[in-house]
């Protein structure tokens, strides 16, 4: 458990200390973090966590040079809050001499007060030389990727042509899109309510029901979210309606539904549908459970490994299958930052493994001339296109329906959506029909 903290520096070196040290992610943390704060102080700390993990490698690389010794392993919390320290006098606009006292100041909330002088000593000693020491980051390749190794690696190996472009993408900031619920209002209509609220939004070109907005805002602060008439997701995630070629009286299963954005946009798209939808975590479960609530909307929920058909399935084949499938989040890195840190190389085999077995279990429910939609949030060919390739080689009676409007870049085994293609997640799309 992150401990309660009333200072947002404090707090943000906690959270950090739990997800570099402890690998929890940042889901997690979050909640926790922020339950230990004011809620005027709840911004200011989520925006020094994600900016400091998306400069950590030089953020580092600086700290490493400061201290004339590491600290020690129970002293990574004031690891972390040197290298908040050096996030806001390198990349936020906040006067310097503010941002150096109120980080000394977080060592008392921290209960370490004897590192007062030496974290006062390290950020005085980098705004002093502040030129010399940049120059000398910039020269080292996690300096200027902000990535670790191995991941600079396997995106290079796997995108050799937009590995740069990708990773540049990475440490960006990811705008908002809103999904506005079709069967609460049109599209138009919210974006008037948006325009008469002061806040500037435009409609997306290839989402029927997606809005980009152009601040970033509380959710609580969108009109009428409470009443289901709007939801936060990604375009790429939006995207995947398109493929599903939904009609009335299609028998659906969402395999991996939570928390749940498809499922909602399926049944906002196509209420009338008779749809099963599965998560193998109840308590993610739960959140699919609230989401439908919100939004007015009606499916089955069960908590089930979609892998053991026998365990749940009532024998009727299905129109439609949806495998959001577990993955690296390789594509979500500008969203989830921590997914740097919590990934090794061996997950990629792993989950591939998995979704491989979801394929393969799920693929006998499919009606004859039915569809099923597998997508994932990563960028890395042996979760998509290479899954695909294996897929089709097992099952002689699947093969690739091409989209009208093609949701990403085409490979020869599906569609890929790489971070930041316009604005959106990186994202993967195959369509397979049952003969
Ligand atoms: C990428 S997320 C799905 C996101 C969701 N479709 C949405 O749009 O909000 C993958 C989900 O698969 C679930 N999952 C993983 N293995 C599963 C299995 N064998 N059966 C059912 N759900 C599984 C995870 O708990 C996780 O919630």
């Amino acid at each position: 458990m992150v401990k309660k903290h009333s200072d947002p520096r404090a707090a943000a070196a906690l959270a950090l200390t739990a997800v570099i040290k402890h690998h929890r992610s940042l889901n997690a943390v979050l909640p926790e973090t922020a339950s230990s704060l004011a809620a005027t102080q709840q911004a200011l700390c989520q925006q020094l966590i994600y900016g400091t993990l998306r400069h950590y490698y030089s953020l580092s690389g600086l700290a490493e040079k400061l201290l004339q010794k590491p600290l020690k392993a129970k002293d990574q919390d004031l690891h972390q809050l040197l290298l908040i320290g050096l996030y806001q006098l390198r990349e936020m606009r906040k006067p310097v001499h503010a941002s150096i006292s109120e980080t000394v100041n977080a060592t008392k909330a921290l209960t370490k007060p004897w590192a007062k002088g030496l974290i006062n000593a390290c950020l005085r000693e980098y705004q002093r030389h502040r030129d010399t020491f940049d120059q000398a980051l910039t020269q080292t390749p996690t300096g200027l990727h902000e990535h670790p190794d191995w991941l600079v690696t396997q995106v290079r190996h796997d995108w050799p042509e937009d590995w740069q472009s990708i990773l540049e993408a990475n440490n960006q900031h990811a705008p908002m899109f809103l999904r506005v619920n079709l069967q609460r209002c049109s599209r138009q209509q919210y974006l008037d309510l948006l325009h008469q609220d002061n806040r500037q939004a435009e409609p997306l070109a290839n989402c029927a029901a997606g809005i980009r907005l152009s601040q970033p805002c509380d959710v609580r602060l969108l009109p009428n979210f409470d009443a289901g008439w709007v939801s936060v997701q990604d375009g790429a995630a939006q995207q995947v309606i398109e493929l599903l070629d939904l009609h009335v009286g299609h028998v659906v299963l969402d395999a991996c539904a939570a928390p749940g954005g498809k499922t909602a946009h399926m049944l906002e798209h196509q209420p009338e549908i008779d749809l099963l939808a599965l998560d193998i975590e109840s308590t993610r479960l739960q959140r699919v459970d609230d989401s439908l609530k919100r939004l007015g909307l009606t499916a089955k929920t069960l908590t089930a490994d979609a892998a053991s058909p026998e365990a749940w399935w009532h024998g009727n084949a299905f129109d439609r299958i949806l495998i959001d499938a577990p993955c690296t989040g390789s594509g979500v890195i500008r969203r989830h930052p921590d997914i740097k840190f919590l990934r090794k190389p061996a997950d990629i085999p792993s989950l591939a493994a998995q979704q491989a077995y979801l394929l393969d279990k799920l693929w006998p429910l499919l009606k004859r001339g039915g569809r099923m939609v597998y997508t994932t949030c990563s960028i890395f060919t042996a979760e998509n296109a290479h899954q695909i390739e294996a897929f089709l080689a097992r099952h002689p009676d699947a093969s690739l329906i091409k989209a009208d409007q093609p949701p990403g870049r085409e490979t020869p085994f599906g569609y890929q959506r790489l971070p930041g293609d316009d604005a959106f997640d990186g994202f993967f799309y195959a369509c397979l029909q049952r003969s």
